[in-house]
């Protein structure tokens, strides 16, 4: 598709639809809990409602409306057989997730997604969940999909992560909700906590001392309201987008500040953005705030360590953002870019470098050498709905004209994303 002409500027505000990884647990909770829990603000995107059609082919009763979700709990035991394979789309989150509550059901299911999800390792859930004692296998012996598990009765487990992962962390909570006994899970770098904190929304119980996280099996949780704060991961592109066009300002309302999700934050401050961040009062269980945004002169930074899980999915962004920084910027530690949607090194660095971008790849991320003007191209989304809404942005700043080849996986993440862009641009 041809992408929207460049605008003077972008002004406005956007009310940031709901975080991907909140409302993905709202519905696994929901379903695993006892009773009727209602879910606002719910990301009606592909991959959640993934989720959403896996758990009722486990026999849950969820009620889709037009705003909110209505799930209908009846505690683990309430799970029954599926009758069909489980396909859990282009989704990451829900194959590892879902994997950790089967493991304690005594029932088959098989588990299957895309061509993306048939390239991403499973290992990473599979080995601990078989240390419990679930009965897992799947293509090259459980690495790939299709998985089929048969769950059972679990042991509890100290399991030291071997990477920092969000997605492994709460597959192994939802296993040891299920265990007979005390589990432990060691993180080595703070992760995105929003299923520990929705344990505590759904009356479970979870202690987290430093990076150890403890949980005792054989809980019954009780449903729960949940509205979910905004995602600041659909909100990133906008941030940038703002900063990188001139005389912008745009507000975003309703965006989760989880402190494990906001690393952009701190990026865009260390590169001298204008962002200003207002606090809401508010008794949710997850941090909510509005973000107002500038245009604004930047300067390269160097991105590395802990702050990586914090900002995982927005790497793809901030690459872009470089490009229009002086001098250069450095982004390491980052291996885990290559096991997400697409090997998110490489489709960064050959998307933007088809743009004219100085960017190459190296073994753990990106070097950026900013100030280059970019140029329209034909590029390509691969399938990623990250990388399609980066080049999206990146059209806005583009000499001539710039053609997004697979925009339509853009749907994973932000069905809204093209009219919220538009509704800003101003000529
Ligand atoms: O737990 C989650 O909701 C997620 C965790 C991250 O993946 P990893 O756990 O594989 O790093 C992130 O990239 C993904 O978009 C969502
Ligand atoms: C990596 C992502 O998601 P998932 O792992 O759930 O596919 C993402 O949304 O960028």
């Amino acid at each position: 598709m041809k992408l929207i002409d460049t605008p003077a500027s972008l002004q406005g505000e956007i009310l940031v639809p709901g975080d991907k990884s909140i409302s993905h647990r709202s519905v696994m909770f929901g379903a695993i809990a006892n009773g009727r829990t209602t879910v606002t603000n719910f990301l009606m995107g592909d991959d959640c409602l993934s989720t959403i059609s896996c758990f009722q082919k486990l026999g849950v009763h969820i009620d889709v409306q037009k705003d909110k979700v209505i799930i209908e709990g009846n505690g683990l035991d309430g799970l029954i057989e599926p009758k069909e394979v489980l396909d859990v789309g282009n989704s990451g989150t829900t194959i590892r997730l879902l994997s950790g509550i089967l493991a304690g059901r005594e029932f088959h299911a098989t588990l299957v997604g895309d061509h993306s999800i048939g390239k991403r390792p499973m290992t990473r859930v599979v080995g601990p969940l078989r240390t419990m004692g679930a009965k897992i296998d799947g293509r090259n012996n459980g690495e790939f999909t299709p998985l089929s598990i048969r769950g059972g009765s679990l042991e509890p487990i100290t399991y030291e992560l071997p990477v920092a992962s969000a997605q492994v962390k709460s597959a192994i909570i939802f296993a040891a909700l299920q265990a007979n006994g005390k589990t432990t899970v060691i993180e080595p770098l703070a992760t995105r906590d929003h299923t520990e904190r929705m344990i505590k929304r759904f009356g479970g119980k979870i202690d987290i001392k430093d990076k150890a996280i403890y949980i005792e099996g054989g809980q019954s949780l009780t449903a729960a309201d949940i509205h979910v704060p905004g995602d600041i991961s659909s909100a990133a592109f906008f941030l940038v987008a703002a900063s990188i066009v001139p005389n912008s300002r745009v507000l975003l309302k309703n965006v989760g500040l989880n402190p494990t999700r906001t690393g952009i934050m701190d990026v865009l401050k260390n590169m001298g953005a204008s962002v200003e961040i207002s606090q809401n009062e508010s008794e949710l269980f997850e941090p909510v705030g509005d973000i107002t945004v500038r245009t604004s002169n930047l300067t390269g930074t160097v991105i590395e360590g802990d702050i990586i899980p914090k900002l995982i999915d927005e790497i793809p962004i901030i690459a872009l953002l470089a490009t229009q920084a002086s001098g250069t910027t450095v982004i390491k530690d980052a291996h885990e870019l290559k096991v997400k949607e697409t090997n998110r090194i490489d489709t960064v660095v050959q998307e933007l470098q088809k743009l004219g971008a100085d960017i190459v790849a190296t073994d753990d991320g990106m070097v950026i050498k900013g100030g280059t003007p970019l140029s329209g191209n034909v590029v390509n989304s691969h399938g990623d709905h990250r990388i399609g809404m980066m080049l999206a942005v990146a059209s806005l700043i583009c000499e001539g004209e710039l053609t997004l080849e697979n925009a339509e996986a853009i749907s994973v993440s932000y069905p809204t994303f093209f009219e919220h862009l538009t509704g800003l641009t101003q000529n």
